[in-house]
């Protein structure tokens, strides 16, 4: 990865240096800050585009910019370059009420010294600008806009910002499209935008088809900075349809089978549109390895896990077991995040897969890699554990039936039930638990009991055809919503 500060046409030198301890004190409150846990000890510019000038009642600048926080160097890994983030800021003499959430402060010195700056995604003014460069295919500076010709994409749609938790930020204009601005962006082919427009190229109706999206190009490498597609309207997505159903003391069955069905849908599409490979003794064992690996790392970050490790690791080793006894997989490009939160359900009952970036963790090539399709079954199986144990009611059963009715709608579809591999299963169920794990703990930590019953599950009942339900959580307490 190119480490060339490139700046673009920056018509405010020191911009950077003067917004350095506003951002050091704004970036790691930002859900959508990845490096949580470390300070920030400063910043380097890679791109910083002027879109609107400074002095007058708005000024505007789109930024990317290297955060720079302490690492423990790992001894023989190379070093890895500090994480890029895409910033719009805004800066005025002074914000509105409607705008005080998107403070990031008051410059004290440089070229906005004594003006008020903020995240403009907030604003209606800035996401206008973006919507119209992104419907005339605009270019400025190293910022590239571009659209799928044949879409319509009207102008004066009134955005607005979306508030839920996200990894990224979204920005929805008048219902009809929705615009995902990234957060922290890599050089190099987004599944985000790469997956969903193969689909659309395969007329697979189950993800809505890009309509616009843009980049920047700097130093010869492509950053993928947003994607513009359809707002499904009145769509409730299936974690709040699944706790809403558990409230009521109902089951989800009929919902997962149809989610199961959508799944495979998609899984069979990619299959046609992207190459598929297959998996033999030296490429599985490079999986276990790396599941082995992302334990070890997660019981450093996260001491409660260490009880659980030899357990876990003899799921990975059950499955290096079967490879080297001459078994196979094959391998295709998937999700690589699904959960109930990916999944839209319109109110006409279709349901909708979205968000193809992979777990955002996870390095861009590895989320780009032919993976079995059981690592999504794996991650929507889980799903329904964390709606069970996130419920009001106390639900016996619950996920039960849903993962299995999510297991046979797959099958109706594919052909092929994912119960029919359970050491696959188990292994991509643990290995998504450790995730979950590292996840919870820095992002979420009232929500750590949660995966932790599954990690007490796995580890107890590893080698064996996977249960369903931990019969012992470690811990009753329920995440707040
Ligand atoms: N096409 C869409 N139509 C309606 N709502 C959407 C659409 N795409 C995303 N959303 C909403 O925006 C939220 C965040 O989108 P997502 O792609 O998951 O972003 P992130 O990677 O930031 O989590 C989703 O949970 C969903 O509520
Ligand atoms: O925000 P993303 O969609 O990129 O995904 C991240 O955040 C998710 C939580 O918002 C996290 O999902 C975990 O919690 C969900 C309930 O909130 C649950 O349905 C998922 O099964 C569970 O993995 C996801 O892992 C993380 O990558």
């Amino acid at each position: 990865m190119s480490e060339a500060v490139t700046r673009t046409v920056t018509t405010s030198p020191g911009l950077l240096a003067s917004l350095d301890p506003l951002l050091r004190e704004w970036l790691p409150r930002q859900r959508w800050f990845a490096g949580k846990g470390r300070p920030v000890t400063g910043f380097s510019q890679v791109a910083a585009t002027e879109l609107l000038p400074p002095g007058g009642k708005l000024g505007l600048y789109h930024l990317l910019v290297r955060a720079h926080q302490p690492v423990t160097p790992v001894p023989g890994a190379p070093e890895q370059p500090a994480d890029c983030y895409q910033l719009l800021i805004g800066d005025r003499e002074a914000l509105p009420p409607r705008l005080a959430p998107a403070l990031i402060g008051h410059v004290a010195d440089g070229p906005l010294a004594g003006r008020t700056v903020y995240d403009a995604l907030y604003d209606p003014r800035p996401d206008e600008l973006l919507l119209e460069a992104l419907r005339t295919g605009a270019r400025v500076g190293a910022l590239r806009f571009e659209r799928d010709g044949s879409r319509r994409i009207r102008s004066a749609l009134v955005p607005r910002l979306v508030t839920s938790e996200q990894s990224n930020s979204s920005v929805v204009y008048g219902d009809t499209f929705i615009l995902k601005l990234l957060r922290r962006v890599v050089p190099g082919v987004n599944p985000d935008l790469e997956l969903p427009l193969a689909l659309a190229r395969e007329g697979c109706d189950r993800v809505p088809a890009p309509t616009a999206w843009f980049h920047a190009d700097l130093a010869g490498e492509s950053y993928v900075l947003g994607v513009l597609q359809p707002f499904v309207q009145g769509a409730a997505d299936g974690w709040e349809l699944a706790l809403r159903e558990l409230a009521k003391g109902e089951d989800f069955a009929a919902e997962a089978r149809a989610l199961g069905r959508a799944t495979a849908e998609v899984h069979m599409a990619l299959a046609r549109t992207l190459p598929t490979v297959t998996l033999g003794h030296t490429q599985v064992q490079q999986l276990v390895d790396g599941m082995v690996e992302r334990l070890e790392t997660a019981a450093q970050a996260v001491p409660a896990l260490r009880p659980y490790a030899p357990g876990l690791r003899s799921a990975f080793e059950a499955l290096a077991t079967l490879a080297a006894e001459g078994r196979t997989w094959t391998a295709q490009r998937i999700h690589g995040d699904l959960h109930l939160g990916q999944c839209l359900r319109s109110p006409g009952g279709q349901w909708w897969l979205i968000d193809f970036e992979g777990e955002p963790s996870k390095p861009l090539a590895e989320r780009r890699m032919p993976q079995p399709v059981v690592r999504d079954v794996a991650g929507m199986l889980r799903s329904f554990d964390y709606a069970a144990h996130s419920a009001d009611l106390p639900a016996p059963g619950w996920a039960d039936t849903c993962r299995a009715a999510y297991c046979s709608g797959y099958a109706q579809v594919s052909g092929v039930d994912p119960r029919t591999d359970p050491v696959l299963l188990r292994a991509y169920e643990t290995d998504k638990a450790i995730y979950e794990v590292v996840y919870e703990a820095r992002h979420r930590p009232d929500w750590l009991p949660v995966p932790m019953s599954a990690i007490h599950r796995l580890a107890a009942d590893a080698g064996t055809p996977a249960p369903s339900t931990p019969s012992s959580p470690p811990s009753p307490r329920r995440p707040r919503p």
